[in-house]
């Protein structure tokens, strides 16, 4: 499907879907379990792959009236009847694999074209180190993979400038080890908010896991629980990004985006940056709502180390500021669906925008760029889709973007949405 999006000026309110992250990391809790409700989850294609590796390892996941119910695997993953296929989501591949290591046996694992072209290398030799099997069929560290396990905790290195996935499956798999797991960076970590995330979650069910001088670490024999039995995902920054930017461009009078309360999200610091740079913005932190008014915004330099989700919008957002962005510390953002550091110089110099693009930073010329409506491609990734239709609404002019269906991925009301902030997207 592609849509087209026209110049426009948007105002009313907006409601931020949940956290995939949240959503991900609560239904593989919930499979550790012995079971539990998991309630506001995310309901996208990728949080739909990750329910269905809890299946696969002998979990069930039903959905009664919006709520999870999960019956959980109690900590002891079964060997998958077939493939899991992860399709799209690095987060259901990394967490999944962390899981198969304790299979007593053997798991396959893989997933779309983009995902099967994502590294997993560092996560299938922590595997090996703590004595279970995991290789790459075709040998070159990307999936298909196939993991044999149990493995019952030790010692590992690994580096973290990669994914922060890694760490965040192997703590949660770590805790229902015999031995538990320390983990010791070898790297400097990157996107270390998530890893936070993890912690935090596992904490909510009753898990304790630390970040230690070298690295992380937690005991084994611990047992899931959430509190009650239940647990309540927020919402997510990194899809509140997009409407945020949507209102510094192009709100008017304003517009209102609800369910962003404080988190340890990372990309919370996009209401930060927004400020920074000009916008007129009031978050209202205790009832989670953040109003955002169109604003002549400025170039800044952002570093994207703990953010790397926010690199599309910011890029968008630098195009259409005066004065220069850098967004710098970016090389793990080539390592995402697609290439976003190119996709977004590429995609947004089809649109005028002055961009330059070095291994780990993309530097945006706002003050040269003049943003005209043009055809532009989502290269089967939300984040470059979303960020493009808000580069469209400064865009003189029209632009059709194609590959639209791919924001159901994170955002699956994404472009209905911006239709209710008074966009008239068609869509063919
Ligand atoms: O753990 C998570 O939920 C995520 C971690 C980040 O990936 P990396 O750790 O690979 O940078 C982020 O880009 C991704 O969208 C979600
Ligand atoms: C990179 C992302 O997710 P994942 O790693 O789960 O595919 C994302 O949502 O931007």
């Amino acid at each position: 499907m592609q849509v087209t999006v026209p110049q426009s000026r948007v105002h009313g309110d907006a409601q931020v879907p949940p956290s995939k992250s949240y959503t991900h990391r609560a239904i593989l809790a919930a499979g550790y379990a012995d079971g539990a409700l998991v309630r506001h989850a995310l309901k996208s294609a990728d949080t739909r792959e990750t329910m269905g590796a809890v299946e696969a390892f002998g979990g069930d996941v039903v959905e009664v009236e919006g709520v999870l119910e999960i019956d959980g695997f109690d900590g002891n993953p079964e060997a998958p009847p077939d493939v899991v296929d992860c399709g799209n989501s690095g987060t259901t591949m990394r967490l999944a694999t962390g899981a198969a290591a304790l299979v007593d046996g053997g798991t396959v694992l893989t997933g779309d074209v983009s995902l099967r072209s994502r590294p997993q290398a560092p996560l299938l030799d922590a595997v090996e180190q703590l004595g279970g099997r995991a290789r790459s069929t075709r040998g070159n560290g990307q999936a298909p993979l196939v993991v044999e396990g149990p493995i019952g905790g030790g010692s590992v290195t690994i580096p973290g400038d990669v994914s922060s996935q890694f760490i965040s499956a192997l703590l949660m798999a770590g805790a229902v080890t015999d031995d538990g797991l320390e983990i010791e960076l070898s790297t400097e970590l990157k996107s270390a908010p998530y890893v936070d995330i993890t912690v935090e979650l596992l904490d909510d069910f009753g898990v304790h896991a630390e970040r230690t001088e070298a690295g992380y670490r937690v005991d084994g024999g611990q047992t899931y629980e959430p509190t009650e039995g239940e647990y309540a995902v927020p919402g997510d920054f990194s899809s509140s990004s997009y409407l945020l930017a949507a209102g510094a461009l192009a709100g008017d009078p304003e517009v209102e985006v609800r369910g962003v309360y404080p988190s340890a999200q990372g990309d919370s610091a996009i209401l930060g940056i927004l400020e920074e740079m000009g916008a007129d913005l009031d978050w209202h932190r205790d009832d989670g709502r953040a109003v955002v008014r169109r604003s002549e915004l400025t170039g800044t330099t952002v570093d994207v180390g703990d953010t790397p989700d926010l690199l599309p919008t910011l890029a968008v957002l630098g195009a259409a500021a005066d004065g220069t962005t850098e967004l710098v510390n970016a090389e793990h953002v080539r390592y995402k669906e697609t290439d976003r550091v190119s996709a977004m110089a590429e995609e947004l110099a089809k649109m005028g925008a002055e961009i330059e693009e070095e291994r780990d930073a993309l530097i945006v010329h706002g003050s040269e760029s003049e943003l005209v409506g043009a055809d532009v491609e989502g290269l089967g990734d939300h984040r470059v889709v979303m960020s493009l239709a808000v580069a469209a609404l400064v865009a003189e002019g029209e632009t059709t973007i194609t590959g639209a269906e791919d924001v159901d991925v994170s955002f699956p009301g994404f472009f209905d949405t911006l239709y209710d902030l008074g966009v008239s997207v068609s869509r063919e």
